[in-house]
């Protein structure tokens, strides 16, 4: 199978390279950008000396044309123009971008800031939160990967939502993030100077994520009320931890919830559900597709405490959108996707 990454320079473009290096069906990646041309991939990047030396091309029909799957790992507001431009039947794509979303495309608009994609492309698009939307994606030929906050909110919550043990009422959701999150183009935010001794909250009540989580809660669960979305930045790379609040139906147990748990990820190979232990780390997932989960009843309140872990660049990004192709493809759900954890 031939392979192609627009965006292959970003830091979900080289987590793309990594992963399908050791995917068994990938025989070729072709690695595009829009402002290298004809330079060495490993001249910019030295860790792929010998590994990958061939230039970086650039972006046109023809050559998109001559792929099985291209993924597109660009900044929000590219893919919905791009894709049109480039696009064919034949090639399956996928949009590591939030461009393809939001379905309703005036939602983006006023979210993102940006121009939406056309509503046609945005139709097509299939939500690809893999476990929660399967049968879909593998009919697809365009799939709009989810967010890397959405993947670990939704993955941890909606069982139980979807099963009626909690209320869709006043849910919150507290979440923090590494800084490779906001991609490598340096800004204010991300200097190392105001990082590295600071945990940050950025775009409270404004995060584009809200929007997406809001309409995924409805889609999979057939109802949804306004979240309270908040997002950190914590100096550490790599890692997503969201931890959400939720307020639990009369009666219910925490070893019913676990059952939820239980019913639902049965097959996942990627979910992890932890016991009610004391602690979750954002290092138990790093460089791996996991998605470890815990939660913990608080007699007191009657208010639930669920947290998830993800590798925002794997689960969040890269390898959800390899899980994506795995589907659609028919390969082994875990095919280029066995990494173990890099705890330390
Ligand atoms: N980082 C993360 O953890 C996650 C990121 N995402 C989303 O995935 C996308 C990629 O993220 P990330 O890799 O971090 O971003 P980066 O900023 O690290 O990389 C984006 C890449 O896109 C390419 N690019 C820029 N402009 C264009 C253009 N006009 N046409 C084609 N390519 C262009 C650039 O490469 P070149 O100049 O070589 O073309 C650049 O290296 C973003 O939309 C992001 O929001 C989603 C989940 C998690
Ligand atoms: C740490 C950090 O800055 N994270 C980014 C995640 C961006 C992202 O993945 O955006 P889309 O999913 O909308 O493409 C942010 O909070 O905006």
């Amino acid at each position: 199978m031939k392979v192609g990454i627009i965006g292959a320079t970003g830091y979900g473009g080289l987590e793309l390279v990594r992963l399908l290096s050791s995917h068994p069906a990938v025989q070729e990646i072709q690695l595009f950008t829009s402002s290298e041309e004809g330079i060495s991939f490993s001249a910019k990047y030295p860790h792929l000396t010998t590994l990958y030396d061939q230039p970086l091309e650039a972006i046109t029909k023809e050559a998109i044309a001559q792929l099985d799957v291209v993924f597109l790992g660009t900044p929000s507001g590219i893919s919905g123009q791009l894709i049109p431009e480039i696009y064919n039947e034949q090639t399956v794509f996928i949009d590591l971008s939030g461009d393809l979303r939001l379905k309703n495309i005036e939602n983006y608009e006023n979210w993102y800031g940006k121009k939406a994609a056309p509503q046609g492309l945005v139709n097509r698009s299939v939500y690809g939160l893999c476990g929660w939307n399967d049968a879909a994606i593998k009919e697809a030929q365009v799939i709009a990967n989810p967010g890397c906050y959405p993947t670990a909110t939704l993955l941890s919550i909606l069982p139980l939502l979807q099963k009626g043990l909690v209320k869709h009422h006043n849910i919150i959701i507290d979440a923090k993030s590494g800084v490779s999150g906001s991609g490598n183009k340096p800004s204010q935010m991300t200097h190392f100077t105001e990082t590295t001794e600071a945990t940050t909250i950025y775009k409270i009540n404004q995060h584009q994520h809200i929007p997406e989580i809001e309409q995924a809660i409805e889609l999979f669960t057939g109802k949804v009320e306004p979240i309270t979305f908040s997002t950190h930045l914590v100096p550490m790379i790599r890692g997503i931890i969201t931890t959400s609040y939720l307020q639990v139906e009369s009666g219910v147990t925490e070893e019913q919830l676990y059952r939820a748990y239980e019913d639902v990820y049965a097959d996942d190979p990627f979910i992890r559900i932890v016991p009610s232990v004391q602690k979750l780390s954002t290092n138990q997932v790093r460089g791996t597709n996991y998605c470890d989960i815990t939660i913990n009843l608080d007699a007191r309140t009657n208010r639930l405490t669920v947290v998830a872990v993800i590798d925002n660049l794997v689960k969040g990004a890269a390898g959800q959108a390899i899980q994506n192709m795995n589907k659609i493809m028919g390969y082994e759900e875990q095919a280029g996707l066995k990494q173990v954890p890099l705890f330390i």
